[in-house]
């Protein structure tokens, strides 16, 4: 008999994570999520997020209007974020419901949600060391924020696998994410407390062969828009 079943699961949204416990939870109850084991660090993983065919999709929309990433607070390393962004229209059903997908999953409430977003990256290409939260002491802090706070969640989708390089590096807990079609991963850029984590420092590494792509959706303090 198999006796092994997805727990029942809620997927009303709980709000805009700096509750970081209860989006914890949430997740927790989905089969299949792995928790990264640190105290340092609230990491989710889970493979098969998105099916291929829907990776696929994504892939031409974000081709269709990818342009030069751009990064907040520059630091004179024109080097620093060398990929292409494409944003994706947020009236389109399959990024509605991709977003509907992140929500059942974590609780993270739809109004406090970024715009979905495509990064692009091509052989030599790549986003060194930062965190997703903006420098509250830093010149673009006010540009960013002012309306809707500073970031709570990433969650983040590998659209494809580049035949080599273009893992995630997460330096200060130890961990390398290998890029994988359809693989979620989802972090809280906060402590705890809700101060801003530094441990979620994170490197999207050179990609050596082939060509990378990720969705990428943040989600604010306050409602976005
Ligand atoms: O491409 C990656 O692996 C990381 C992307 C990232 O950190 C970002 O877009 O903020
Ligand atoms: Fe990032």
């Amino acid at each position: 008999m198999n006796t092994s079943f997805a727990p029942r699961r809620d997927t009303t949204p709980i709000g805009n994570g700096l509750d970081g416990a209860a989006i914890a939870e949430r997740m927790m109850t989905r089969q299949g999520v792995q928790k990264l084991p640190s105290p340092k660090l609230d990491l989710f993983v889970l493979r098969g997020f998105l099916p291929k065919e829907i990776c696929d999709v994504v892939i031409q929309q974000i081709d269709a209007v990818r342009r030069p990433s751009t990064i907040s607070d520059p630091n004179g390393d024109a080097a620093f974020r060398t990929s292409e962004t494409g944003d994706l229209d947020g009236r389109h059903p399959l990024v509605r419901e991709i977003e509907r997908q992140f929500t059942a999953l974590s609780g993270l409430a739809p109004e406090y949600g970024e715009p979905l977003q495509g990064q692009r990256y091509a052989v030599g290409q790549e986003f060194k060391g930062h965190t997703d939260y903006f420098e509250p002491d830093g010149v673009d802090f006010d540009r960013f924020c002012s309306v809707a706070g500073n970031r709570t969640w990433t969650m983040m989708v590998y659209l494809n696998e580049p035949e080599a390089g273009g893992a995630t590096r997460f330096k200060a807990v130890d961990k390398i994410i290998q890029p994988e079609t359809g693989k979620l991963v989802a972090w809280n850029n906060r402590r705890p407390d809700g101060s801003l984590n530094p441990a979620t420092l994170h490197h999207g590494m050179k990609v050596r062969a082939g060509t990378k792509y990720v969705i990428t959706k943040w989600y604010r303090e306050r409602p976005w828009g």
